[in-house]
């Protein structure tokens, strides 16, 4: 079957210093993928190369069967983003921000029901500067999936998120993930990626230096703990230096 995203040898670099270096990796359809590393690893970049918003400088990107960099204005209908700064009007209230999202798509979702999944339906005229910011996160997620996307990109889900909050976006995802929503997560949380991805890849200066599943990571390293694991493998240099 073919892969939802496929992404193969991909490198990328600014002004002749890697920010990634070929990467390789393959999403299934109803997969949930998570890219964890650093800050400064590579995440941002690589997933601009997948939606064709940076150039790449070598290596392939293809998402629904798509050449990113050709098919822009396709891939817009039937892939979701979420990123942690939207740009938005000063006073728009959640509606009319929500109206505006839905404006743009030629299909989609009722967005009063992803309200109400994402418990937002009683700030629907609030103005969104005024939602807290687990509520402008929450938001950001259901602008996301008002064009009822086939594959979704999260950055950083959770962030901000009280506990209940946090439990209540992860069910909500599974039961899209049931349905065969693709999802792509940048995530720093790794109970949240424990609890979520079917496979990750972890970025360490550019470089993929771990994929596959999360019980693969910790059976591969010294640990049993998936973020002790984690932290294991993002720092195994200073490790390497403590033991000499
Ligand atoms: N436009 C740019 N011009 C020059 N260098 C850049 C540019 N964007 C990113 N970089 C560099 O590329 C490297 C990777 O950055 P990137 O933003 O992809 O990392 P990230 O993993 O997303 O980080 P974070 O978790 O902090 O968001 C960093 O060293 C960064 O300084």
């Amino acid at each position: 079957m073919e892969a939802t995203i496929e992404v193969t040898q991909l490198s990328k670099s600014y002004a002749g210093v890697a920010a990634v270096e070929n990467v390789d990796i393959s999403i299934g359809r109803g997969e949930v993928f998570g890219l964890l590393g650093a800050n400064g690893a590579g995440k941002s970049t690589l997933i601009e190369c997948i939606l064709g918003t940076k150039r790449q400088d070598q290596g392939t990107v293809t998402i629904l069967g798509m050449n990113p960099q050709t098919n822009r204005k396709s891939l817009f209908e039937r892939v979701g983003v979420q990123f942690q700064e939207s740009g938005y009007q000063d006073k728009i209230t959640v509606g009319e921000l929500c109206e505006v999202t839905q404006s743009l798509y030629r299909n989609s979702l009722d967005y009063n029901a992803l309200l109400k999944q994402f418990g937002l339906l009683d700030k629907l005229k609030s103005p969104v500067n005024e939602l807290s910011g687990g509520q402008k996160q929450r938001l950001f997620i259901v602008l996301a999936l008002v064009p009822d996307p086939e594959v979704v990109f999260l950055d950083e889900l959770t962030t901000g998120l009280d506990p209940k909050a946090r439990r209540d976006v992860w069910k909500s995802l599974s039961e899209l993930k049931a349905k065969g929503l693709t999802i792509f997560l940048v995530s720093h949380f790794m109970d949240e990626v424990e609890m979520l991805c079917d496979k990750i890849c972890i970025l360490k200066q550019g470089r993929s230096i771990f994929y596959g599943t999360v019980q693969e990571a910790i059976a591969a390293s010294p640990y049993e703990k998936f973020e002790d694991a984690y932290l294991w493998y993002t720092n195994e240099e200073e490790q390497d230096d403590a033991r000499i």
